[in-house]
């Protein structure tokens, strides 16, 4: 991979898919950045390469996926957004390798999440998908028969982070009582349980929600096994990922009655835009809520992701800084004003920071500020020299010459 040069914003080429916000297209142009190429949708394979080839900067959401494949186009590449929480669409570990460090949005849509969650806990207790489509072919079903109050019943939340922590507040001001499974130790909030495992859960819970990211231990996670530990005609929402729950087992299970109803947001395959068609076992099946991937889509929720993400693009891009990075070593750094700042990213092997240090010592330039974090494969140095343009160009080649270098850069 060739090395990028160092060049002014203007020629920062930032590409924001899959509808980013406009709030993190006005982030980069107060930044300075006008080179600014958006898209409502996440590209078809062939465009994306194309793009990816041409960009600094890319902004994702959860449906593009930048895979080694993906990135491998990315000559220039050097950070990648996720405007999301999740980050299983990215190869992270082949964009630390090619020193890219990924950002995301850890909180911003947290809330969203939360509050559909438990409007559709209500809605499933009280049968209202079955009965709205009942209605809506002109039908007339007035009973209490299978609607429940959700007061004092059992929530069940798998993954109990920050999702699913929010999700049992809620729940328990409206009076249900929140158990929850997960694989770390978790401090209870309110008076939520820890379940003794899973099953143990499965058993007790009125409504099972899940709230676990996309891993190897999760996909397929929730499958027959899991539905046949469920008591008979509760219900299911699933507003993590698709992959998370085995989806025709679950058609089964609601067709059958063992669930009684469930809502679903997130699917194994997704459209990849609006005008894209939908296509699941769930579609046709009165019981259930279909929502097509929106749990973090609110005008709130996607204003402030497009702040958050933004922001941090740009610190990396203007100061350095790595920050709440989700793949790559963490460095906060103080600005660089009156003095030169150069990056260097390298493998992680014994000896690259002595040469680095060489590389000023024979070219006469002395360090006024140097700042290291290291992951297991990947190291980050940051070094602030007092030097004109030419001389830091000159050390520039000379960092790109020492073996392990991934990337190097100079922020004037
Ligand atoms: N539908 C939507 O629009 C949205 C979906 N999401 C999804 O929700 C997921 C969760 O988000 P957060 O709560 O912010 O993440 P988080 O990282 O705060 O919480 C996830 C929790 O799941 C636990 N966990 C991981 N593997 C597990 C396993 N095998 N069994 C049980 N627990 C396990 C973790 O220990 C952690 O406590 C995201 O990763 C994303 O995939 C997030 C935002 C919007
Ligand atoms: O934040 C997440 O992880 C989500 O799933 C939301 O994804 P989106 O930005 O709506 O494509």
């Amino acid at each position: 991979m060739s090395l990028p040069t160092s060049f002014p914003k203007s020629d920062i080429r930032v590409l924001l898919l899959e509808g980013v916000a406009p709030t993190a297209v006005e982030s980069f142009r107060n930044a300075g950045y006008s080179n600014i190429q958006v898209y409502d949708k996440s590209p078809p394979p062939e465009l994306l390469h194309q793009e990816i080839a041409q960009a600094h900067i890319v902004g994702i959401r959860s449906r593009t996926h930048l895979t080694a494949e993906v990135l491998s186009h990315g000559r220039r590449l050097m950070a990648v957004g996720a405007f999301c929480i999740g980050t299983n669409q990215i190869d992270l570990d082949t964009a630390e390798l090619a020193g890219i460090p990924v950002f995301n949005a850890p909180y911003s849509n947290t809330r969203s999440v939360a509050e559909l969650v438990v409007a559709e806990a209500i809605m499933l207790m009280r049968g209202i998908p079955q009965k709205n489509a009942q209605c809506h072919r002109g039908g007339w079903s007035k009973s209490a028969a299978g609607s429940h109050e959700v007061r004092g019943k059992t929530l069940g939340i798998v993954g109990y982070g920050h999702i699913g922590t929010q999700v049992g507040v809620i729940a328990e001001a409206l009076g249900m009582q929140v158990i929850f499974h997960d694989i770390e130790t978790k401090l209870s909030l309110g008076n939520a349980r820890m379940a003794m495992g899973l099953d143990d859960l499965l058993e007790r819970s009125d409504i099972v929600t899940l709230h676990v990211p996309e891993t190897p231990a999760t996909q397929g996670m929730f499958g027959q096994a899991q539905i046949a530990k469920m008591k008979t005609g509760a219900h299911l929402i699933n507003a993590s990922r698709g992959t998370v729950v085995d989806i025709d087992a679950l058609a089964e299970a609601l067709r059958s009655g063992k669930v009684g109803g469930a809502a679903v947001d997130v699917f194994p395959a997704e459209p990849q835009g609006n005008a894209d068609p939908f296509v699941s076992p769930l579609v046709g099946l009165d019981n259930v809520i279909l929502t097509p991937h929106i749990g973090g889509s609110t005008l709130e929720a996607q204003d402030n992701i497009g702040l958050e993400v933004a922001a941090k693009l740009i610190r990396y891009s203007d100061n350095g800084s790595t920050l709440s990075a989700v793949n790559f070593p963490e460095v906060t750094l103080p600005e660089h004003t009156g003095s030169t700042r150069l990056l260097h990213i390298h493998r992680n092997v014994p000896g690259v920071l002595s040469q680095v240090n060489d590389v000023f010592s024979r070219l006469g330039v002395n360090i006024d500020g140097q700042f290291l974090r290291t992951h297991p494969k990947v190291g980050y140095v940051v070094i602030d020299v007092t030097a004109t343009q030419e001389q830091a160009a000159q050390v520039r080649e000379e960092l790109g010459r020492i073996p392990g270098t991934l990337r190097t850069r100079v922020l004037y």
